[in-house]
């Protein structure tokens, strides 16, 4: 039996026939039913235009669920219930008068959980036809990223939401915030002194931070071109790690306190001028290359592509945060598609013992790191220098990892995914794990300083052969200060 109670609500899909909904929605809403989760009364309106029967696209969802979760994971009786709690509506979101058949499927007396998995362009007309079919008073409404594709768009999209709703009813969602691992930062961090109080210029010489996919960009050429991975990945998750990182510790956990500290981060992140970007920042384009073996194409031969694309699909940059705790520390942060591996993770390179007494030819070996892999295996792992075992060793040190495998070490529990999470907590109408206006706008704010640098001094990506760890120019950035990419192959 969960611990959780959770109400009863009525969960609408905007985009049920989306890749989203599809690939990641559908099949959390199952896993939360499955692990109880979802009330008993609680009912699911997949939305979308498509005017299929609603049989067609209900068989259509529970093959999408089959086929996205582990045959030991399929429940007849669970997905039966699933099933059975399911109705789809076809409806054209812009349509103010398709929104009557919507309010006769909502529960009056219950929240509405309206989750918009549409592209950002339609959020506005949503709210509004929500607000004029009376259903606003009752709902939370959950944004998907991005939001907006700058700062001045951004603030349209968030103003059109605000007009019908207020803050404390806005999810806006950035998945990575829901990853397991994330949430074990602020554990990590704050329920261990341990770490808190060496968590400063002290005690810490730099930080990296890298999310490195070896996904190209395949079918999703049309929305890629126009982001790029400063937009796509940057701007949000990338960021978002870099604030749970730095922030000051919450004065408790309510999602305003968090949010606060978050955003003390991201204003005290230094300009990066125009003068300073071509050494401070690389763009990368994939070319053609190597990808689990395979040989794959480059980003400007995949299908729809535009040959003439400047579009980056890597960045790496150097950060610096103007604030008494991290005074001197960089953070390195880096992300790409078509990389050498899949892997998420967080670097923190402590600084050398201010006294060194041991041989001198070791001196290069010391090093405390604290390495926190976010995916995959997902764990904490923490350099140590011992001494080598053994008569004849002397005090010959050596460097050990003290270990946590997060799967291997709580066998029982399954790793949820991020979306299990997300959905879940915006039942509880909890906002700890989504992101403010105001978080989104200064994060635009400053990538806006890099997209308009890089378009005012022409920058074109560096090509780096897919299957690799970037352009040489993203090693060259962190070589320049004299330290190098944690882990690279
Ligand atoms: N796919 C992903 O992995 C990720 C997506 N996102 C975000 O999630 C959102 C959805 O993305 P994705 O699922 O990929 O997009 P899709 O284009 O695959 O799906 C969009 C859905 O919205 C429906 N839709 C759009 N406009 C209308 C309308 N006016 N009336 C009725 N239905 C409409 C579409 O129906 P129809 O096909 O009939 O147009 C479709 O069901 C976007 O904001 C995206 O940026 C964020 C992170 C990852
Ligand atoms: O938001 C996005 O995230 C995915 C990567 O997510 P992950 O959970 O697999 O690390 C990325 O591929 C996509 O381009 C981006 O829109």
């Amino acid at each position: 039996m969960p611990a959780i109670i959770v109400e009863a609500v009525t969960f609408a899909l905007f985009g049920a026939t989306g890749d989203l909904s599809t690939r990641k929605l559908f099949p959390a809403l199952y896993q939360l039913d499955r692990a109880g989760l979802l009330n008993e009364q609680t009912r699911v309106l997949a939305l979308a235009r498509e005017a299929a029967p609603p049989e067609a696209q209900l068989a259509r969802i529970e093959q999408a669920v089959r086929a996205r979760i582990a045959a030991e994971e399929v429940d007849e009786s669970v997905m039966q219930r699933f099933i059975g709690r399911l109705d789809y509506l076809a409806m054209d979101f812009r349509r103010a008068e398709d929104y009557a058949s919507l309010a006769e499927r909502v529960a009056p007396d219950r929240p509405l959980i309206a989750y918009f998995a549409t592209p950002a362009a339609v959020y506005g007309a949503i709210c509004e036809n929500l607000a004029g079919a009376g259903l606003a008073e009752q709902s939370r409404v959950v944004l998907e990223k991005p939001i907006g594709h700058d700062l001045a768009s951004s603030k349209v999209v968030n103003e059109a939401v605000a007009r019908f709703f207020p803050e404390t009813r806005v999810y806006r969602i950035d998945h990575y915030l829901g990853k397991e691992t994330v949430q074990n930062l602020i554990a990590l961090r704050f329920a261990n002194s341990l770490f808190e109080t060496q968590w400063d210029h002290n005690h810490i010489s730099h930080v990296e931070i890298t999310v490195a996919e070896t996904v190209g960009i395949e079918g999703r050429w049309g929305y890629f071109d126009q982001a790029g991975q400063l937009r796509d990945m940057l701007q949000n998750h990338l960021l978002q790690l870099l604030c749970l990182t730095a922030m000051d510790p919450p004065s408790d956990l309510a999602a305003d306190s968090i949010r606060d500290e978050k955003v003390k981060v991201l204003k005290a992140l230094a300009p990066i001028t125009r003068e300073q970007i071509s050494q401070r920042v690389v763009r990368g384009q994939y070319g053609s290359g190597y990808s689990g073996g395979k040989p794959v194409p480059g980003y400007l031969e995949e299908e729809n592509a535009n040959p003439e694309s400047s579009t980056e699909t890597f960045i790496s940059l150097r950060a610096d945060i103007c604030n008494w705790r991290w005074a001197g520390v960089p953070f390195y942060l880096r992300t790409g598609k078509r990389m050498a591996q899949k892997l998420s993770q967080i670097v923190i390179h402590f600084k050398e013992p201010p006294f060194y007494i041991f041989a001198p030819e070791q001196r290069s070996l010391i090093t405390n790191r604290l390495i926190i892999r976010l995916q995959p295996q997902e764990g904490i792992s923490l350099q140590v220098m011992t001494k080598e075992q053994g008569l004849d060793k002397g005090m010959h040190l050596r460097s050990g990892p003290l270990q946590l495998n997060f799967s291997e070490t709580y066998k029982s529990s399954r790793i949820p995914d991020a979306y299990e999470r997300l959905l879940l907590e915006v039942m509880q109408g909890n906002q700890n794990l989504f992101v403010r206006k105001d978080e989104i706008e200064y994060a635009w704010q400053w990538c806006d300083q890099l997209i308009e640098g890089w378009s005012r001094l022409g920058d074109r990506p560096k090509i780096y052969p897919a299957g690799s760890w970037g352009p040489v120019a993203s090693i060259a950035l962190i070589t320049r200060d004299g330290r190098s990419w944690y882990g690279d192959l």
